[in-house]
């Protein structure tokens, strides 16, 4: 079996890169880093370590990669040939690789009429299905029709938290021992493939809606109010007391919205609030706060994880999200200089004003009382 991976960073590498190997495929890594891929090329095997007590450590076997700035056509090939695609590459990247994957699916009709799955790993609501967009645009109405008989892009929730990796070993991956994948089932096409360590739902909005607004949104705070206390890491920002209080009171607002809109067992949603920050906390992972914050615009966008659950929070709630603002208000001030979103955010503010920045980048409307909220926190 071969499973085609675009993007072999830290999570490809640490996590479903892992997987798919321990479930028998064999895993070929898609990257436009030449170091990488030629490592990859010529172990064909790399370590996994757990960020934990024991350090455990696995060796992940049977691994190749091709680079596609230098070979297109390999990836057309491997994608014609493949039981199984998948990405992590980030949000932005989706649109630059669709070309390729739409390349590579027309190749594969071509040869065979086997159904294939296609499933978008980032920290995103409905990634794959935003990936099967940028694929169609790409296609005439004949191939689309062909394509909704043949492939299907599943969306899927991954959570494992794999921070940057500055190991002597470049291809070795220092990650969490915690890690969950669900796959939207109903859209699967042909068998549901077996990959231990995956859970397959019929429905998956609860499951990226509670992982999107919990620990991403519980990490992007810690990061963003981090770094407005002068912090460097997660772990600083985390011991940090009045990070950490807004970490758990915003946690406590999203929690509310998601036990209110899904009717969650509220004990138990604040065991997995608990358990989440307990995670940010671990003291074998040196999370720097600039790879958290990363793509500040990115994550305040409307369906991302500060202004969606925001929102959200006035349409299954009595009050405001007051932490949420307080957050958000840090999200709009980082100005990381290495960042090219928050140098671009930050422009933005200086041309524009607070105001008709966050209704641009948040996607909201003047006069609404998020927008206040925040402006409020702002002054
Ligand atoms: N690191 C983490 O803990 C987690 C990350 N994610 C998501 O996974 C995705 C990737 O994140 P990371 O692995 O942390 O980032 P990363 O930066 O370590 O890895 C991304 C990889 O994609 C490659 N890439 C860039 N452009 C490409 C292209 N055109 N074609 C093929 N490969 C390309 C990069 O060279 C890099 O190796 C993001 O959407 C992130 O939100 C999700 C859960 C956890
Ligand atoms: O990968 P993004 O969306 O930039 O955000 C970083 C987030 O991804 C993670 O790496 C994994 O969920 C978290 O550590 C963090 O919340």
């Amino acid at each position: 079996m071969l499973a085609v991976h675009f993007g072999a960073g830290n999570i490809g590498r640490g996590f479903i890169g892992s997987l798919l190997s321990d479930a028998g495929y064999q895993v070929c890594f898609v990257d436009v880093n030449a170091e990488i891929v030629d490592l990859l090329n010529e172990k064909q095997e790399y370590r996994v370590v757990l960020a934990a007590e024991n350090s455990e450590e696995t060796t992940v076997r049977n691994v190749k990669a091709i680079n596609s700035l230098q070979n297109p056509e390999e990836v057309l090939e491997a994608i014609a040939a493949a039981d199984l695609v998948t990405t992590a590459v980030g949000p932005n990247i989706l649109g630059i690789i669709s070309e390729l994957i739409a390349n590579g699916l027309k190749k594969r009709t071509e040869r065979r009429n086997q159904p294939l799955n296609i499933i978008a790993c980032e920290n995103m609501i409905g990634g794959s299905s935003f990936l099967k967009e940028k694929v169609y645009e790409k296609l005439s109405d004949a191939e689309k029709k062909q394509f909704d008989q043949c492939f299907a892009f599943p969306n899927a929730a991954v959570d494992r938290i794999v921070p940057n990796q500055t190991n002597e070993d470049k291809l070795m991956v220092s990650v969490e021992p915690f890690y969950e994948w669900v796959v939207d089932r109903s859209k699967i096409i042909g068998e549901v493939p077996t990959i231990e360590g995956v859970t397959f739902v019929e429905d998956l909005t609860p499951f990226i809606e509670r992982k999107l607004f919990t620990v991403n949104t519980g990490h992007a705070i810690a990061a963003y109010a981090g770094y407005q206390a002068g912090l460097e890491t997660i772990k600083d920002a985390m011991e940090d007391p009045d990070v950490l209080r807004l970490v758990r009171a915003t946690l406590t607002e999203t929690g509310a919205v998601l036990v209110k809109k899904y009717n969650f067992d509220s004990t138990e949603h604040m065991n997995y609030v608990n358990k989440i920050v307990s995670r940010f906390t671990n003291p074998h992972i040196n999370d720097e706060i600039p790879r958290v914050a990363r793509g500040p615009i990115r994550k305040l966008g409307p369906n991302d994880r500060l202004i969606s659950p925001a929102k959200q929070y006035y349409q299954y709630l009595e009050g405001q999200p007051e932490n949420l603002a307080k957050g958000i208000a840090a999200a709009l001030r980082y100005d990381y200089p290495e960042d090219q979103e928050a140098i671009t955010l930050q422009s933005k503010v200086k041309e524009m004003g607070y105001e008709e920045t966050i209704c641009k980048v948040c996607g909201l409307q003047e006069g609404d009382p998020l927008v206040e909220l925040i402006i409020r926190e702002l002054n």
